[in-house]
């Protein structure tokens, strides 16, 4: 098989089935093999109740064939990415590993391309990111993502295998940029969220949008990714998405939160991690972060809205 995407949730079988749709070789390995044998059974996988997988994708409950592919797409929760490597045997020498995983892993400080190259030395890391749903992908509504990859020819290749006729995908070289795009903005989203669900108003998410668009833009910066990727899909795209439609986890659970609603736990929602990654490297850098460090707060416990709220209206006016 050229293609293995690792992760069975909704992401990783939006992009199996947009690929295999395509005719492209493609198999799905998950962690489950019960629900991966009700999946081939079905045809179906419940987290996308409404999409078919086409006949020609294979589901693969074994880890070790899966990777043997040259190209292999990460689509597990960041928090589980480093684990996930872990369990793999092989070296993955000169095959593509690419994450398409939106985070920071709180061990490592670091996101999943340097996950990668530190566990798998011999592999080639590239990043697949940007504004796109699971489900639009699964119903072939058309979408457009980033591909990075520090080598250019390799990542030229991986977006010629990638493509689709809605999936379109652009390159960049980018690959810091782009992942701390697609980590970050999931913290904002939770912040816009928090201030739907409390009734505070779209000004004041338009408000929390552009300046959480800065904190991004200030981190990524200094973990020296290049600016102009932050206003690319990567970035503004997908903070464009994810802060204005309730079809995000994230800012679902941010309107739970500001409404003081309950909120289903084993929801993947990794703005949290993130939010609290955030708040070490703020720390540790001397970044003001203060939209990151306020959410990371409220999910902690340690404030509450109105308070969060308070803190962030009373800080010294400022030049924009
Ligand atoms: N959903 C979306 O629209 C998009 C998601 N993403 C990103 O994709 C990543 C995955 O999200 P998504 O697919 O939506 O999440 P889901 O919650 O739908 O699925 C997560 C999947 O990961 C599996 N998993 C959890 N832990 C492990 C592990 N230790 N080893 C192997 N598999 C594991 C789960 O298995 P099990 O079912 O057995 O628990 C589940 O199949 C996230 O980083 C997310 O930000 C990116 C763009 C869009
Ligand atoms: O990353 C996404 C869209 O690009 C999905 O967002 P959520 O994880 O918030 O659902």
């Amino acid at each position: 098989m050229t293609i293995s995407v690792l992760g069975a949730g909704a992401f990783g079988t939006a992009l199996a089935i947009a690929l295999a749709r395509e005719g492209r070789d493609v198999q799905l390995w998950g962690r489950n093999p019960d629900a991966l044998a009700e999946m081939a059974r079905t045809r179906v996988n419940p987290k996308l109740p409404d999409a078919t997988l086409p006949e020609g994708l294979l589901i693969q409950p074994d880890l070790e064939l899966a990777a043997q592919s040259p190209t292999l797409l990460v689509a597990v929760p960041m928090q589980t990415v480093s684990g996930l490597l872990d369990n793999i045997d092989a070296s993955l020498n000169g095959q593509r590993v690419v994450a398409c995983c939106k985070g920071i892993d709180l061990t490592t400080g670091t996101g999943p391309s340097q996950l990668i190259a530190r566990q798998k030395p011999d592999a080639v890391p590239a990043v697949l990111t940007g504004p796109s749903f699971a489900s639009d992908i699964a119903q072939g509504l058309p979408t457009a993502l980033t591909l990075a990859c520090a080598d250019e020819a390799l990542g030229e290749q991986l977006q010629n295998e990638l493509a689709c006729a809605v999936l379109r995908i652009y390159r960049s070289k980018d690959v810091i940029g782009a992942e701390l795009g697609g980590a970050l903005k999931n913290v904002v989203a939770v912040a816009c969220g928090i201030v739907i669900g409390a009734k505070l108003g779209v000004s004041a998410r338009a408000a929390l949008m552009t300046r959480g668009f800065a904190e991004m833009q200030r981190v990524a910066e200094r973990m020296g990714a290049n600016p102009t990727t932050l206003v690319g899909l990567s970035g503004l795209g997908d903070l464009a998405l994810t802060c204005c439609s309730d079809q995000s986890r994230n800012y679902r659970f941010g309107m739970a939160l500001g409404a003081g609603t309950e909120f289903d736990k084993t929801t993947t929602v990794e703005g949290v991690a993130t939010a609290k990654a955030m708040a070490d490297i703020a720390q540790k850098e001397g970044l003001d972060l203060p939209i990151c460090t306020t959410v990371n707060a409220i999910c902690e416990g340690h404030i509450t809205v109105p308070e969060a709220l308070n803190q962030l209206l009373s800080r010294p006016l400022k030049e924009e």
